[in-house]
């Protein structure tokens, strides 16, 4: 598409109104300090903070290990079906409002099975959550299993046996949690049971690691997607075949800030990927504790970095679009309803 010219005091309003695809989005990491705290007293639990500000004033994380310890942390209050449930519901709810028409939601079934919490506990509450938001948000949203890279292959491998009687609601696998040391040819066997399954497979590579894991996670694993991949600047032949493959990366600006991936926002690369030929798209990772949920990652982005356009923004909403799991024809007509909001910006300027 060509898209219109549109001024650049309105690019705020364009981000939040254009149709979008979340494709990178934790659901332990929506869950905000309030609801956090009512799930405690819900279930009977004594948090070692005093207050939700307390809680939220532990927010200030130096690397992704100081975060991965406070996430886990807080995922704790999870324990019934009904905490999953109303945990994925505000979070749809707050995407619908961002006009995310579509969201692929990673969960970590080993967080809370590891507290004896049985796996179909978390994916039945997950799942009811995305099936009457589609009903009653207007909103799609389908679940990929994450394995956690700091656990052994023997445990991903047990937590797949468990997860397989409910294959059906969830649409793919993906690897998070500490990267560095642990590399995605550690989970090579898990990987190849999963695609012989037919699961879609994602990683995130290249956030802390090096390069070589975004090749690992292409070569060896043979994911679809890299979460992350910001790290990829620094090998210009993987660049060069991002680029050509069109790999879809999942990056996320705020995440990246707050885990001091880079210095500040107007730091972050993500134009310069995108300039590169990269099918990048914009992500919140984990909105609750890095400040923002899907538009606030796009609007603060580019209020931070002032040469990304309405051409980027286009182009980044189709990225999402075209990089998601659906069937083409539910892609085409998304398509077809981003190209219309920008058609309806160019066209109230006068
Ligand atoms: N940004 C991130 N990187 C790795 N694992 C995660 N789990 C939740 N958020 C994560
Ligand atoms: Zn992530």
């Amino acid at each position: 598409m060509k898209v219109p010219v549109i001024p650049h005091q309105r690019l705020p309003e364009l981000l939040r109104a254009m149709p979008k695809a979340e494709l990178h989005i934790h659901i332990e990491g929506s869950l905000e300090p309030e609801l956090i705290f009512a799930l405690a007293e819900r279930n009977h639990l004594t948090l070692p903070y005093a207050s939700v500000e307390a809680l939220r004033d532990a927010y200030a994380f130096t690397d992704l290990q100081s975060f991965l310890d406070i996430y886990y942390a807080g995922a704790s209050v999870l324990l019934h079906e009904q905490d999953f449930y109303d945990m994925a519901r505000a979070y749809l709810v707050r995407a619908a409002a961002d006009n995310v028409v579509h969201a692929e939601i990673f969960f970590d079934p080993q967080t809370h099975t590891a507290r004896g919490v049985p796996i179909e506990v978390v994916v039945n509450g997950l799942y009811r959550a995305c099936a009457d938001a589609r009903t009653e948000l207007g909103i799609s949203a389908s679940l990929i299993l994450c394995f956690l890279r700091h656990l052994s292959e023997d445990d991903a491998f047990a937590t797949l046996e468990q997860a397989l009687p409910l294959q059906d609601k969830f649409i793919g696998v993906g690897l998070d949690s500490s990267e560095v040391g642990h590399p995605p040819e550690k989970f090579a066997r898990v990987f190849a049971r999963c695609r012989d399954l037919g699961l879609h497979l994602v990683a995130h590579a290249g956030e802390e690691g090096p390069p070589a894991y975004i090749w690992s996670a292409l070569d060896v694993l043979k994911v679809e997607r890299i979460d992350h991949g910001v790290q990829a600047v620094h090998d210009a032949q993987l660049m060069q075949r991002l680029a050509a493959e069109r790999v879809a990366l999942t990056v996320c600006p705020l995440s990246n800030q707050k885990l001091c991936v880079f210095p500040d926002l107007a730091d972050h690369n993500l134009l310069q990927l995108l300039e590169a030929g990269l099918a990048v798209t914009v992500n919140s990772d984990d909105p609750a504790y890095f400040g923002g949920y899907l538009n606030d990652n796009f609007t603060q982005l580019f209020a931070a970095v002032p040469a990304l356009n309405a051409k980027h923004a286009y182009q980044l909403a189709f990225n999402s679009l075209e990089a998601s799991f659906v069937p083409q024809a539910d892609k085409n007509a998304w398509q077809h309803q981003l190209k219309a909001c920008f058609e309806r910006f160019a066209d109230h300027q006068g």
